[in-house]
């Protein structure tokens, strides 16, 4: 597969995959995140391999989500049936854990949207001082009743998960740090060396050992794959609703969404 909006880079046991979108501060298309399986898939296939890096290009973002500009209103993405939206995100986030050596995530930058929660899904997260972390479904009209809720929760607390989804406020790396949604802050400069140290680490460690834990980690919440399926089942339909239009329109006029009329149709009833 030739790669249009990612790059895949081998040095020695290590594969750093990067998302080069960054005029879209690395938002994935449905192109985007077929790639990004395919590498992941490729890596994860090779046993020279030994680790995985995921990052995004430039100083400005990790990946903010979906493309809001190949976002088609009331529809989703390309190729959206009434079983998904276009993008096939819950398979990404399997591949992400199914692969047998450990994903680091490099955030560099945004991790908003579905882009925090690929970065929830890795087995380790290392924040440059200058990342934003935070979900906007609920403001744009969409949502992650996958990982990126049910997981969450596992890193940072049911109390935590249920703000960061339920205000959709923007969090420093610091309070990502506290937290516990990242495992360290670095200076921007120091991201990159900090995690490729990190790596090597890794590298002196026992490869089936490591395979064997990441897969008893995974264990233990695997049943979120599951309602991963339902849930984006779930958010096909609800892309096709005025509601969830509202909150893309909004977005892409740089207003404030207006769910009021939602609100009150529920109180009519
Ligand atoms: C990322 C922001 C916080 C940045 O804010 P700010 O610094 O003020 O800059 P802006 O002026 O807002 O943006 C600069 C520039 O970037 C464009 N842009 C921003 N986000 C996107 C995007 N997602 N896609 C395309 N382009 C984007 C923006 O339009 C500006 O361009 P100009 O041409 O200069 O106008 C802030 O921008 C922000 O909050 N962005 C919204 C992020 C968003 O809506 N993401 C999509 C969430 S929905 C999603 O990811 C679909 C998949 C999905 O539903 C999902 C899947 C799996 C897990 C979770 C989800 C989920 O629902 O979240």
């Amino acid at each position: 597969m030739e790669y249009m909006d990612i790059l895949f880079d081998k040095h020695g046991g290590v594969v750093t995959i990067t998302i080069n979108r960054p005029e879209v501060l690395n938002a994935f298309r449905p192109r985007t995140v077929n790639e990004l399986i395919h590498a992941f898939e490729q890596a994860g296939d090779n046993p020279e391999v030994g680790v995985i890096i995921l990052t995004g290009a430039g100083d400005r973002a990790f990946c903010v989500g979906g493309d809001t500009k190949e976002w088609k209103s009331g529809v989703g993405y390309t190729g959206a049936s009434w079983v998904g939206i276009g993008l096939p995100i819950d398979r990404l986030h399997r591949t992400i854990r199914s692969v047998p050596q450990p994903v680091i995530a490099a955030v560099n930058g945004y991790a908003i949207g579905g882009g925090n929660v690929l970065q929830v899904v890795c087995d380790l997260a290392v924040a440059s001082k200058t990342a934003v972390f935070g979900q906007v479904g609920p403001r744009v009209g969409s949502f992650d009743a996958g990982f990126g809720t049910a997981y969450l929760a596992r890193l940072v607390g049911e109390r935590k998960a249920r703000e960061v989804w339920m205000l959709c406020r923007r969090y420093s790396a610091e309070e990502a740090l506290s937290m516990g949604l990242v495992n360290a802050v670095v200076e921007p400069e120091q991201l990159m060396p900090t995690v490729r140290q990190w790596a090597e680490e890794i590298l002196a460690l026992s490869p089936t050992a490591l395979k064997i834990t990441k897969a008893s980690f995974n264990a233990e919440t695997e049943h979120i794959s599951g309602l991963t399926q339902l849930a984006f089942g779930a958010l096909g339909l609800y892309y096709t609703t005025l509601e969830s239009k509202e909150g893309h329109q909004a977005f892409m006029e740089k207003r404030k969404s207006d769910f009021s009329l939602f609100r009150n149709l529920r109180q009519e009833e």
